[in-house]
């Protein structure tokens, strides 16, 4: 059975909810410890990566590095929302700690390259018509109850998807 959301944006939008969901294994790398949520020279790295990959595949850079901007303030959205989910729930604070470095990041970066394939894939239907909204309306509500995502992570998921038909 495919749990993959309806329409032509279906895989996009897929692929930006795991990303969201990773921002679960983020602040789990990250609370506790001084590491903070923000980390511009972090961001600065994907984005350049971005910019980088999308002129290989002949994607504008500045349109695939405004869709990764908003899918990196979707995960800090989930982050902060997490954090002060577990600082007033501390049993719900995750027994592990991942570490970000070697399992969290890889997991971001291969999100990169995939999300960039896809906003290649659906270029020619990503511009600012209503038939761009309405495929993206459905794929994003397809996703939330695909995946059963809460009030946090369907507001980051609207963040993130936000930008998408603005080609
Ligand atoms: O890699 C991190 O440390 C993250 O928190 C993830 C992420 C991202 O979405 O890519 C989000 C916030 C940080 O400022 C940097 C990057």
């Amino acid at each position: 059975a495919s749990l993959t959301p309806v329409g032509p944006l279906g895989e996009l939008t897929d692929l930006a909810v795991k990303r969201v969901q990773v921002a679960d294994l983020v602040a789990a790398a990250k609370f506790g410890t001084p590491q903070p949520i923000d980390d511009p020279a972090r961001e600065q790295q994907v984005l350049d990566t971005v910019r980088t990959k999308a002129a290989q595949l002949s994607l504008d850079p500045e349109n695939a590095a405004r869709f990764f901007r908003a899918q990196i303030e979707a995960n800090k959205l989930v982050q902060r929302g997490l954090y002060a989910r577990w600082t007033e729930h501390p049993e719900e604070v995750p027994s592990r700690r991942p570490d970000l470095g070697t399992e969290v990041r890889p997991i971001l970066d291969r999100l990169t390259t995939d999300i960039l394939n896809e906003l290649k894939d659906t270029e020619q239907l990503r511009k600012p018509t209503l038939r761009c909204e309405i495929h993206a309306t459905f794929a994003e509500r397809s996703a939330v109850v695909l995946h059963h995502l809460d009030p946090l992570h369907e507001n980051a998921l609207a963040e993130a998807m936000r930008p998408v038909c603005s080609k």
